[in-house]
């Protein structure tokens, strides 16, 4: 038995060895042979994908990657194959599909973009359409595409998008199993669209590049008679639920409460298209008279522009930023303490128990980034910090803040919170990070999930660590 477990061991040892030094003919001949060696780890929870993404064998990792191998397994430091990638500055324009839940080759998110994009695609982020913003003037172009039969509709109430849930006991992880934006067609929704209190935003045109909705193979026999792309439109109606739900010929269908809850359930382009809809229908909502004057005002350039009734107006002169939907920004960091081995958290009142996540703040006007970080972190912790570091950005369309997430390091360390925004804030230790970003029972906190800005500055933290 002993012998059979050291053959076994060695194995896995030849196997993990081959893809550390790039041997793709030994690695492909032994998962021939033994396919269950894919997702084996050796010591510290190393994986091939990592060994190969570790010394930048591009072939290795295609060849691994193809085989279906698990992108977003961990090492014993909580770091994914990108992360070492990354880490050891390895990363090829192949590594791409590195990126844990990044569909390979398949999703606009991934295909074309270069690693550097890739690595900081955070949740609500996506792009998969072109805004084509200089189309939006031309009334005749946008009332063309309303009417075409392919264009597809998002219906909101109350700023929530009808959804289509899936199974919450699946994997999220995995697109197929994330919940679905109800799409309709104009037929289905023209007569919402004469309606007072409904609002109607152009999203944009499909890119050229694949689309990984339900609709896919549609659109594909669709396109050698129709060469130009499906046009997609945001609605929202203040119709009561129920009438807007008899649209759809599917039972499974609602419009979420939750919305910091149910709205993490979408595949990465479709969070994208919510951010961008649900932002701009909240100002239609929030912004109907002109803020200037008080005066009526009347939607333009396609759903992205309010301008007052009132000629006179001076909201009409120079640069003004009432006309055209806000964009708040925030900033969000991840204070690291002197030493660097750990790091500040804190809790509001209404998190779910146990969870700590990154301090953040609303940029306030006349103050950069950098001020706004040092301020927000003394203000909600009594820490002081020195240099800071931008990492990465996320759209956060509750209504509509900016988050900009950033690394700082304290020059202080002695906590004093200011209990009106923050219950309790803590130093954790890189390994205690770890462990919650592992999801363990004895884990001492919760992290915020992995949607969030939050999440993906500790991933980034852990990953920047040198425990290699
Ligand atoms: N994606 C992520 O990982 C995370 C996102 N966030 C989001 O970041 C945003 C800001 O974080 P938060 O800690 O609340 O910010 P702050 O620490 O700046 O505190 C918010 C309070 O400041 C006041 N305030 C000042 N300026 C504004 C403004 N322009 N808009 C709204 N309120 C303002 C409000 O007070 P009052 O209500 O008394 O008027 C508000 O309650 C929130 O929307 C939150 O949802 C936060 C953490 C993580
Ligand atoms: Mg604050
Ligand atoms: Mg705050
Ligand atoms: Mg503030
Ligand atoms: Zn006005």
């Amino acid at each position: 038995m002993s012998g059979q477990l050291d053959a076994q061991e060695e194995l896995l040892e030849r196997f993990l060895d081959a893809a550390a030094r790039g041997d793709s003919s030994l690695v492909s001949s032994l998962l021939s042979n033994c396919p269950s060696l894919l997702n084996r780890s050796g010591h510290n929870g190393w994986t091939a994908l990592m060994f190969s993404a570790r010394n930048g064998h591009g072939e290795v990792t295609a060849e691994l990657l193809k085989r279906g191998c698990d992108r977003s397994a961990l090492n014993r430091s909580s770091q994914t194959a990108f992360d070492v990638a990354k880490f050891w500055a390895t990363l090829t324009s192949a590594d791409c599909c590195l990126v844990p839940g990044l569909d390979s080759g398949s999703g606009p998110v991934c295909a074309g973009a270069s690693p550097e994009q890739s690595h900081h695609q955070t949740y609500f982020s996506a792009e998969p359409l072109d805004r084509l913003s200089a189309k939006r003037t031309d009334q005749d172009w946008i009332r063309t595409r309303q009417k075409d039969p392919r264009t597809v509709y998002l219906l909101f109430h109350k700023l929530s998008p009808m959804i289509q849930a899936q199974n919450p006991n699946q994997d999220q992880d995995q697109n197929h199993t994330a919940d679905r934006l109800m799409q309709f067609t104009y037929e289905e929704v023209k007569d919402l669209l004469e309606l007072p209190g409904s609002e109607l935003v152009f999203l944009g045109l499909e890119r050229t590049h694949n689309w990984t909705s339900d609709r896919t193979l549609d659109r594909t026999t669709d396109q050698a008679s129709n060469p130009e792309p499906r046009s997609w439109f945001a609605l929202g109606s203040d119709l009561e639920q129920e009438e807007l739900l008899k649209r759809s010929k599917d039972k499974n269908c609602s419009f979420p409460k939750n919305h910091h809850r149910d709205l993490l359930r979408l595949s990465q382009d479709e969070a994208g298209l919510v951010a961008q809809s649900r932002s701009v229908l909240a100002w239609h909502a929030r912004y109907s008279f002109c803020s200037t004057c008080g005066g009526r005002s009347r939607v333009e350039e396609a759903g992205h522009k309010r301008s007052c009734e009132n000629t006179t107006c001076i909201s009409h002169q120079g640069v003004h930023n009432t006309c055209y939907p806000r964009v708040d920004p925030v900033v969000i960091m991840l204070v690291l303490h002197p030493d660097q081995s750990q790091c500040l958290l804190g809790r509001k009142k209404v998190f779910p128990p146990g969870m700590f996540s990154c301090l953040a703040g609303f940029i306030e006007p006349g103050e950069c980034v950098e001020a706004a970080v040092r301020r927000e972190v003394q203000e909600e912790s009594g820490v002081l910090v020195g240099p800071v570091w931008y990492v990465c950005s996320q759209p956060w369309p509750m209504p509509s803040s900016l988050m900009i997430g950033c690394l700082t390091v304290a020059v202080t360390t002695e906590i004093n919170v200011d209990q009106d925004e923050i219950e309790e804030a803590k130093w954790f230790t890189r390994q205690q990070v770890v462990d919650s970003l592992l999801g363990g029972s004895q884990a001492e906190f919760v992290v915020p999930p992995r949607q969030t800005i939050a999440h993906q500055l500790l991933r980034h933290w852990t990953g920047l660590s040198s425990n290699l």
